[in-house]
């Protein structure tokens, strides 16, 4: 064990009702929005098939240029009301927007700098208007800020000299101004989510994004913030030296799940966030350039981390005109509608203490000691879905969600284990099969208390 000064602040996992709402909230949409978004991906005729959100360095692009782009900026299609309502449609229980991304502009009006909405043709707080609608529509909304900024002539990557270090100070100011300006501005906000904290510069201040961290929480009680702010003394980030979890939720999951038998990763709470295309953020002319994931893959990511314990943040790109493309509104209503007959397999669910089986995966509603949601992608040839409960575990009945009062047939194989029958179901999109348990999931409740 490591003597860590700087490492965690808050007890993990946290019981409070801030907390609580984030894990029983589940489904999160991201919003990946900036200037970045204007070009989308393609400079002077030519693709680049990188990340958009990254087109000022794939196209070599200089700052001044890049910068210029602010004076584009009119997404005249933008409804925040809209989004809200296709984000509440999809059934996303919360929202994560980019308030700066790496290239330094803010989408609010920020006394800290010219490099903002308010000196675009735009001019409004478009931040203020989506945080606004979305809570209109009881979404909860979190606010991803990137400490990395090529747009900050304060910024560095490696503090190699005295100026560097003079430099970095002045970064570290701004950066805490700016952080504590969203708080004041925005009080409805639950959440922040760093990025932009790999370099040099931040792993060598551990002491100070421990202490933004507090000053944080003190300022606005029940602040949750994702692992990916943090960097102890030693420059171990999202985890301290000794290993142990720092922020309220492990969000090093980016664009990749956990092994779905890993039962490690259901002790923490943790978020994975994904894009529809392989590796774009940003809007991206060309959606042709990689597989996109179609909605049946997107709703297996999203109960494999239910069953888990883990959140799914799933991330949308608007155009620089503020709509989105037609494939996004697509696979919002397709996910929207399967949410319709199945989220009570999602909300407020974790994992269930069991171990996956083929067919698909165990949910368990927090608020339930007896009963299991199985959530189906893989139906068996012979229609048995074989089901392993702890042990002195007795089902008194299954029954799919959709047909609540047909019981199907039951065959105990020995103590916990059956097979439930289930040969008629009609449908091509996952299905729910309920299990109702004749005692308490004793196992389940125990392993519980230990995380
Ligand atoms: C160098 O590899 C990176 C760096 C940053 C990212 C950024 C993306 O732009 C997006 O904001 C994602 C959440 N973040 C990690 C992704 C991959």
């Amino acid at each position: 064990e490591k003597e860590v000064k700087y490492g965690q602040i808050t007890e993990l996992p946290r019981q409070d009702d801030a907390m609580k709402k984030w894990r029983s909230n589940r489904f999160g949409q991201f919003i990946h929005w900036g200037l970045y978004a204007i070009p989308g991906g393609v400079w002077k005729g030519k693709t680049y098939e990188y990340a958009a959100e990254f087109l000022k360095s794939s196209a070599g692009i200089s700052t001044a240029t890049w910068d210029s782009l602010q004076y584009q900026f009119n997404p005249i299609k933008f409804n925040a009301m809209a989004w809200a309502k296709m984000a509440k449609a999809m059934g996303v229980k919360y929202a994560t927007i980019t308030t700066k991304h790496h290239e330094g502009f803010c989408l609010w009006p920020s006394e800290y700098t010219d490099f903002d909405i308010e000196n675009t043709p735009y001019g409004k707080d478009l931040l203020g208007e989506f945080i606004e609608a979305y809570n209109a529509e009881g979404i909860d909304v979190s606010l991803y800020y990137s400490v990395l900024d090529w747009h900050h002539p304060d910024w560095r990557y490696k503090l190699n000299s005295e100026e560097d270090k003079e430099a970095f100070e002045r970064l570290k100011i701004f950066t805490k101004n700016q952080l504590l300006e969203l708080l004041d501005r925005y009080p409805t906000v639950k959440g922040l989510w760093f990025d932009g904290t790999w370099d040099q510069c931040w792993k060598d201040n551990g002491q100070f994004s421990y202490e933004l961290e507090k000053k944080l929480k003190e300022k606005h009680p029940g602040l949750v913030v994702n692992s990916r702010m943090r960097a102890d003394e030693y420059g171990s980030r999202h985890f301290d030296s000794n290993g142990v979890l720092m922020g309220d939720y492990e969000s090093g999951y980016e664009r990749r799940l956990p092994n779905p038998w890993d039962i490690e990763v259901t002790k923490n709470d943790w978020e994975c966030c994904m894009t529809i295309p392989e590796n774009q953020w940003g809007y991206h002319k060309d959606w042709t350039l990689t597989h996109i994931k179609t909605a049946n893959e997107l709703i297996e990511m999203l109960v494999q981390c239910t069953s888990q314990n883990g959140n799914f943040l799933l991330n949308f790109g608007p155009t620089g005109e503020g709509d989105f493309r037609e494939e996004e509104v697509k696979l919002a209503k397709e996910i929207g509608d399967w949410m319709d007959d199945n989220s009570s397999a999602i909300y407020n669910c974790g994992y269930a203490g069991l171990k996956k089986q083929g067919w698909g995966y165990f949910t368990q509603n927090n608020d339930s000691e007896t009963t299991i949601n199985m959530v189906v992608f893989n139906k068996p040839i012979n229609g048995k879905y074989r089901v392993k409960l702890n042990k002195g575990s007795v089902i008194k009945k299954a029954y799919l969600l959709s047909k609540p009062d047909k019981a199907l047939d039951l065959e105990e194989i020995s103590n916990g284990e059956y097979f439930i029958e289930a040969k008629k179901v009609k449908t091509k999109d996952p299905f729910v099969i309920i299990i109702e348990l004749e005692n308490k999931d004793s196992k389940k409740f125990h392993q519980k208390a230990l995380t």
